[in-house]
Formats: structure tokens, sequence, C-alpha cells
């Protein structure tokens, strides 16, 4: 019997190594939309978020695995958050886990009620597979969160483009302040 070593490292102070890790950087010029307001203090290549994967496969019954680093920026007081999506593929699930930093996990159902669970260091989220979710950091520090999702899950974002999360969180200071989107953005 051999003993190999394993094809991929994920040190939790680092992201996932490996040759099939793959990275995409998301920088404030693509995500502008995604704000109440455009804060003209923000170059357009600020690094908002990156998203390390292991994703090369699609095909059902296989998993992906996955390290999201939110930066520690502000939008016009607005915190950092990701794009957020459904999952195309209805009947997948996937897991969070924060390796580090503090934010919230925004869900929302199918009827467009939304909540937030706390994220802190090793909390656990079990997302199912009918909500949409969304990364926010709400701290001054890089939030960090390992994701582990069924290969064939998909990314629909037209469904968040049209009827979106209904709630934007801001922060002043230490508060953290949720306030209700306006029903004419
Ligand atoms: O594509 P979005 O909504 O910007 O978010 C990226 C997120 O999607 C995932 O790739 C998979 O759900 C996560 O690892 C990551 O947080």
């Amino acid at each position: 019997m051999k003993i190999i070593e394993p094809s991929l490292i994920h040190d939790w102070d680092k992201e996932p190594c490996g040759k099939e890790v793959t990275v995409s950087t998301k920088l404030y010029k693509d995500a502008k939309d995604f704000y109440e307001s455009v804060d003209e203090s923000l170059h357009d290549d600020t690094v908002m978020y990156e998203v390390y994967s292991v994703s090369s496969q699609s095909e059902p019954g296989k998993l992906n695995w996955g390290l999201t680093v939110m930066h520690p920026v502000k939008v016009n007081g607005e915190c950092n958050m990701t794009r957020g999506h459904f999952h195309e593929n209805m009947d997948c699930e996937e897991y969070y886990w924060c390796s580090k930093g503090t934010g919230l996990l925004m869900l929302m159902d199918e009827e467009g009620k939304c909540w937030c669970e706390k994220m802190y260091e090793g909390s656990l989220h079990h997302i199912r597979s009918d909500w949409a979710h969304r990364l926010i950091n709400t701290g001054d520090t890089y939030l960090k969160v390992v994701a582990c999702w069924p290969a064939d899950a998909g990314h629909d974002y037209a469904r968040i483009e049209h009827s979106g999360f209904t709630y934007r969180v801001y922060c002043e200071g230490k508060d953290i302040i949720v306030k209700e989107r306006r029903t004419n953005e």
C-alpha cells in the first residue's frame, strides 16, 4: 500500500493551495451596483473579494471547495458583500464555515423573506437548497469563509437582480445598522 501526499492543502490561516485551485477577484468597478450609492473615494480597482475554488468538475455527485476572502471595505458606510445568488439547481445545499473575521450571512427564501446569521471564527452555516445567500463583512479585518457545495449547483444571479435581498447592512463606528431597502431601487 502506498501512502501519498494530499493533492490539496488548506491551512486555515491561508488559502487552499494545489494545482487545481483557481482564484477570481471581484473589483469595486464590477460590484458598484450591489450598493445603495457610488462611493467616489473608492478606486475602481479596489479589491472587494477573492474566491479561491477547487471547482473543475460539474457533474452531479461531485463536490466543490472554496474560500471567499472579503476585504474590510465600506461603500459609503455600507458593508462589503458578495453579489449573492440562489443555486440554479434548487436541489443543491451548501455549507459555509467562517475561519476568520466577523460578518453576517444574509439568507432569503423564495417568498423574499430575508434574515441573517452571525458569522465569527468557527461558526458553521447550513444553507438550504432554496435559500439565496450573500456574505457581508461587518468587521475591520478580513472575513474568510470556507464553502463546500455540489458541483452542479450553479449560480442564479438573475433572480437576485430581479427581486434582490430586501435589507442593506451598514457600519457606523462599532454599530451594525440594518435598513430595509427602498422600494424604488
Ligand atoms: O458569486 P457570488 O454571489 O459573488 O459569491 C461568491 C460565493 O459563491 C461561492 O463560490 C459558492 O456559493 C462561495 O464560495 C462564495 O462565497
